[in-house]
């Protein structure tokens, strides 16, 4: 699909190399945006933005650690002079570790590894936020998506308890900055997406997979397309007085 309706944005992906934040940077461009690509991979980062700009897309990117807010500032700065001041913040980047391809029991977990997934999961958007929200608040306009996901209402097995605590913690962050920033134009809503087909995804059994299918009403796994659309409506003038909430995109799976 390509329309214009965010034509005239500046957007921000954080995780902008991977499954789902290359697939909400490409819809952005198709949409109309300038997007500017963030990743702590500046492999994949730039092969996905060198992609965009030879598909004619309007694009910048950045290597940066989210974790990293002296670095996150400095990537801002670059790219909001290389595409105009950024209104439109998704942040997408996240981590979920495993100890040998499970997820660590909270009895075996390190207080370096619980450190780390709250650094980048939580912290990481609070450092976004910080960085864009002046000159969002200056020009009482802006658009904030945060990821969480559905592991941040449900025990989900295939995750740990950092990664639980920090998603869940999205969702009261996300409500705050509704409540703290609605006055000055500037929405915040978050996405929980269910089980989505990502690479992330490859080391789950297929049976593992079945079983959410088979208790999901629409009865497939969704794809990073589906939240990428979900992300941009979110952020588009139909939902302009849509604000504080939790949309989950996970095909009716546990309705929490
Ligand atoms: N795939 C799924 O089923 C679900 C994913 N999510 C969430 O969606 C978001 C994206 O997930 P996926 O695309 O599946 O994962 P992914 O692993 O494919 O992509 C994550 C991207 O974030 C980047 N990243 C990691 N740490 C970073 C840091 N410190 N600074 C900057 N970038 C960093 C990685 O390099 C990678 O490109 C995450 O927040 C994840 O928790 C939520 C629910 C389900
Ligand atoms: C991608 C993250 C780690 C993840 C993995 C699995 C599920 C799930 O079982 O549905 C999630 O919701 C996730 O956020």
């Amino acid at each position: 699909m390509t329309d214009s309706r965010h034509s005239g944005r500046v957007v921000l992906v954080t995780g902008a190399g991977g499954g789902i934040g290359a697939a909400i940077a490409e819809q952005y461009c198709r949409e109309g945006a300038a997007v500017a690509l963030v990743d702590a991979d500046a492999a994949k980062v730039e092969e996905q933005a060198a992609q965009l700009r030879d598909a004619g897309f309007k694009v910048s990117w950045a290597h940066a650690d989210v974790a990293d807010y002296a670095g996150c500032a400095q990537a801002c700065e670059r790219l909001s002079q290389a595409l105009g001041p950024i209104d439109t913040l998704i942040n997408n980047a996240g981590i979920s570790p495993k100890h040998n391809g499970a997820p660590a029991p909270i009895w075996q977990m390190t207080p370096d590894e619980w450190q780390r997934v709250v650094a980048i999961n939580l912290n990481g958007s609070f450092n976004l936020v910080r960085i864009l929200t002046p000159s969002m608040v200056e020009r009482r306009f802006g658009r904030i998506v945060n990821m969480s996901s559905v592991a941040g209402s449900a025990f989900l097995p295939l995750v740990a308890a950092h990664y639980s605590a920090t998603k869940a913690a999205i969702i009261g962050f996300t409500r705050h900055l509704a409540g703290e920033l609605g006055p000055f134009g500037i929405t915040a809503n978050a996405l929980a997406p269910g089980r989505i087909e990502t690479p992330l995804l490859k080391t789950v059994s297929a049976e593992a997979n079945q079983a959410v299918v088979d208790n999901t009403p629409l009865r497939r796994l969704g794809t990073p397309l589906e939240v990428a659309r979900a992300t941009c409506f979110l952020t588009s003038s139909e939902s302009e007085f849509i604000t504080g909430q939790v949309v989950d995109v996970a095909g009716g799976w546990l309705m929490r």
